[in-house]
């Protein structure tokens, strides 16, 4: 199959990577043209995954309209706060030629100001292509290694194309499950990434296992609640873009998000961490759009509402922990 991947952070260099070890032909296409030609003479991704070699096949590209007329599979690998204005670059740079069947999401954040989530944002840009997203428990460098990792394919789409893709991308490194909960797979993903920032915070805070134990486990009913009101199926949390993914984020020493709560927990200034950082940080302005989301729908999110006050309006990590602690008792 032809996949393109748009975007050459860490996560698209890996998939790019993994699909290339597969024998499909893939173009990697970073956003920057210099880092194209960094790509291309390095035949590695030093800023976003160094170490790992890229496989001599892999195509490093720079042009859309070329690449988009041999693709079928479009991954799209950016932050969810560019991700319109990736989508749309897509749409312009598709011809009559296209071979495209499917555009896959890769990115775990809702909008700030829409509150859309990523297949919604590609689907209002690109209404007529079927629109998926990819999701799970994966950090980039451990499936750029060639670890065995396992994710979902959510996309409401023709049955057999999800079937064909489904085997393309899967191997002995990477097992694809099909979902047509395209809502709730992405809102796992997305929550996740908040839930990670609070686990860091306990961290930064050192608190002790059973403080991670419990946080983790009412964060998992939080997300179930949040994720139903807003539309989702509540078992699909309790699989791999939920549940699995809270938990790799949560315990990685590696995420990012995890590593931002640690700092904060620590007492670091948000300001500071955010402006010496290269890479992204979903769950900070994703904390923002789902607070907003909640208090519009009101949907009790306390863990939630706790970081976003963490975050923005500077409340102190103790203090919201010990005010989730002291909220009024209630059954589990
Ligand atoms: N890294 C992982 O392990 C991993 C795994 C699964 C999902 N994801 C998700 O994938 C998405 C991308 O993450 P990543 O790890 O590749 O991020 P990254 O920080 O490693 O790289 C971000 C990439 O996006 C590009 N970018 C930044 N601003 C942009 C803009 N305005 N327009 C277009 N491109 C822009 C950068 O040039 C860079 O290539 C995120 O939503 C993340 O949550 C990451
Ligand atoms: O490093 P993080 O926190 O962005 O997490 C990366 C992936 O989403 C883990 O599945």
């Amino acid at each position: 199959m032809n996949f393109a991947v748009i975007g050459a952070g860490a996560w698209g260099t890996a998939m790019a990577i993994h699909l290339a070890k597969m024998q499909h032909t893939v173009t990697l296409v970073p956003r920057r043209f210099e880092q194209a030609l960094a790509l291309s003479s390095a035949r590695e991704n030093a800023d976003y995954l160094p170490g790992v070699p890229l496989p001599p096949s892999l195509q490093i590209g720079h042009e859309l309209v070329p690449v988009l007329m041999e693709a079928e599979v479009v991954l799209l690998a950016c932050p969810a706060q560019a991700l319109r204005e990736t989508a749309t670059r897509v749409k312009d740079a598709l011809t009559l030629a296209t071979q495209l069947k499917l555009v896959v999401s890769l990115a775990k954040g809702l909008e700030l100001e829409t509150h859309l989530r990523p297949a919604e944002v590609i689907a209002q840009v690109l209404p007529d292509v079927p629109v998926g997203s990819l999701t799970g428990p994966t950090n980039a460098a451990e499936v750029a290694q060639g670890l065995p990792a396992a994710m979902v394919l959510a996309a409401n789409a023709p049955a057999d194309l999800l079937e064909a893709v489904q085997v393309e991308i899967s191997g002995a490194s990477l097992r694809v499950y099909l979902s047509h909960d395209v809502a709730g797979a992405e809102f796992g993903g997305c929550l996740k990434n908040i839930y990670a920032i609070a686990a860091g915070i306990c961290d930064g805070l050192k608190l002790g296992d059973n403080t991670s134990a419990a946080m983790l486990t009412r964060a998992l009913a939080e997300m179930v609640r949040v994720g139903e009101a807003l539309g989702a199926q509540r078992d699909t949390f309790y699989g791999l873009s939920g549940f699995g993914d809270l938990i790799a984020t949560c315990h990685g020493e590696w995420s990012r998000n995890r590593q931002f709560g640690e700092q904060v927990g620590a007492g670091a200034s948000i300001e500071e961490i955010m402006a010496n950082r290269k890479t992204v940080v979903e769950g900070y302005k994703t904390a923002a759009s789902f607070y907003g989301l909640c208090r519009d729908r009101g949907i009790e999110a306390p863990i939630l509402a706790e970081v976003y006050q963490t975050l923005y309006e500077g409340k102190a990590p103790a203090q919201a922990l010990r005010d989730l602690m002291l909220r009024e008792l209630k059954r589990e």
